[in-house]
């Protein structure tokens, strides 16, 4: 479903003299239609930066991405509208995830403002739908981001992604502001609905509990480069890079 070829993207840094350094470099994974892709790596590996290349929200400065036969850097005006309809990402603040001046109802309707062509019918049906899906009261919509808890927002921002109708979410360490409860319940809930709608994610966190649980695969990123790739099972039990098999001796040997 996703091929990501050889990327890479620069920063230039030096304030007096200009260097130029990888913040990825030339990296390749692909995910099939319908598993989760973990990806995990310490603060600064590049995670973010590879998945905004992955997802067409940002270009590399080297290699190429493609999604369902499309190349994303070289898609016609239309079908890149089509493609970032079917791709979706979410992020870890759920905080600034709404508009604090919008009701959630305005922040949810936004879909249908960005890609009038989503209107089937009835606005209000479709978004009982996915807030059934989701879990919450449809009322909820009726009030500002500061009334409701961060795990209620991110189901929010979740049932906003779904009325896209995605075939691809990028989830960017979704649950890592919220407590380890409501963490439970989100990563469960997200599970639920990539059986129900038949998604593909790409989930990305530093906690390997949690990207063991949620993936069939995981890459290992550091310094920019994925260095290691295999099912969770094989990541878990028989790590060959030297960075994961630290990774993994800290994980198991954290009281937890
Ligand atoms: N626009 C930018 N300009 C300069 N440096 C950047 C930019 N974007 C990212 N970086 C740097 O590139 C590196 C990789 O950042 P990235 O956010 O992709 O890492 P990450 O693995 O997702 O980190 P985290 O887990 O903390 O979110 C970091 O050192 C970051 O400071």
């Amino acid at each position: 479903m996703l091929q990501v070829h050889n990327v890479s993207k620069y920063i230039e840094y030096g304030l007096v003299r200009k260097r130029k350094k990888a913040i990825v470099n030339n990296t390749s994974f692909s995910i099939q239609a319908g598993e989760t892709f973990g990806l995990i790596g310490e603060s600064g590996s590049g995670k973010t930066t590879l998945s905004r290349m992955a997802i067409g929200l940002l270009r590399p400065d080297e290699g190429a991405v493609e999604f369902a036969g499309y190349d994303l850097y070289s898609a016609s005006r239309g079908d890149s509208k089509l493609l970032r309809q079917k791709m979706q990402m979410i992020f870890q603040h759920p905080d600034t995830a709404c508009n604090p001046r919008k009701t959630l109802l305005q922040s949810i309707m936004e879909p249908f403002v960005l890609h009038p062509t989503l209107r089937k019918g009835d606005d209000h049906e479709q978004i009982e739908e996915v807030m059934n899906m989701v879990g919450l009261q449809p009322e909820l919509l009726r009030r500002y981001p500061y009334q409701v808890s961060g795990g209620q927002i991110q189901r929010i921002v979740l049932a906003r992604a779904l009325l896209m109708n995605p075939e691809f979410i990028v989830l960017d360490e979704p649950t890592s502001m919220l407590d380890v409860s409501v963490q439970a319940q989100i990563l469960r809930l997200l599970k639920h609905i990539q059986k129900q709608r038949k998604m593909t994610y790409l989930f990305i966190s530093h906690d390997l509990d949690v990207v063991n649980w949620m993936s069939d695969r995981v890459a290992v990123m550091k310094d920019g480069e994925i260095v290691e790739t295999g099912t969770s099972n094989k990541i878990m039990k028989h790590p060959t890079h030297p960075y994961t098999q630290k990774l993994v001796q800290a994980f198991l040997y954290t009281d937890r």
